[in-house]
């Protein structure tokens, strides 16, 4: 079995943990209310913003063509074409450019977003790429699972469309398979701690969008 395909199936309660949530139970139905999904875009371009930073470090220090095109390619989606998804539903819920300038990260993106960038200074690639890939195998996992129960029309529909594009698909495996391409070839300790940053970083996207259903703030 595959480095990903093992650590997946251990994370099999944590990934029925996130498609069971709240937040995406009722974006699916379009009954998610707005308050919550302002707090969840606001966070969001905070997140792409250094999430773009990590992929551009991964690019500088990937030892295959493969891995800096891909990831530099990621760098460039993550900070234009997410970034016009969030303008699109800023203008549609009244967020404005102050508002989401203005706005401190949350706990959870803060601790996210550090993470990330503690990996991206201080460990090796291979735990970098497995700290980066459950950004987009878990929200494709969760764009798949919602698009065919999704309501129609749903005020989130270009959301889940974003996340259940075959052109998404196909980038996700392909990241997935510069992981693999990556455990295949360290040894033992550095497998493991691919492990602990992938399961890291997938608990940080449950606590992401917990974090945006409770409209979470600094508790001071
Ligand atoms: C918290 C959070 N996690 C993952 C994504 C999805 N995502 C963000 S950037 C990127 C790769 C290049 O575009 C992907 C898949 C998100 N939007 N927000």
């Amino acid at each position: 079995m595959s480095f990903c395909d093992a650590i997946w199936e251990e994370l099999l309660p944590l990934r029925r943990a996130i498609l069971d949530q709240p937040f995406l139970a009722e974006l699916a139905d379009g009954t998610l209310p707005a308050e919550s999904f302002r707090h969840y875009m606001v966070q969001d371009s905070l997140y792409l913003a250094e999430y773009g930073r990590v992929l551009a470090i991964a690019a500088a220090r990937a030892p295959s063509a493969a891995g800096r095109l891909e990831f530099s390619d990621g760098a460039k989606v993550a900070v234009q074409v997410e970034q016009a998804l969030h303008q699109a539903f800023f203008v549609q819920f009244g967020v404005t450019p102050e508002m989401a300038h203005k706005a401190e990260a949350s706990p959870a993106c803060l601790g996210y977003t550090s993470y990330l960038a503690s990996l991206a200074a201080t460990r090796s690639y291979e735990e970098l790429i497995a700290g980066i890939l459950p950004c987009f195998w878990v929200y494709w996992e969760v764009g798949c699972a919602i698009k065919p129960r999704a309501a129609s029309p749903n005020p989130y529909a270009a959301w889940i469309d974003t996340y259940a594009a075959p052109s998404f698909g196909e980038a996700t495996d392909r990241v997935r398979a510069l992981v693999d391409e990556a455990a295949a070839n360290a040894g033992p300790a550095t497998r493991e701690a691919m492990a602990r940053a992938f399961r890291y970083a997938t608990r940080y996207e449950w606590m992401f969008w917990d974090s945006a259903y409770h409209t979470e703030g600094w508790p001071i």
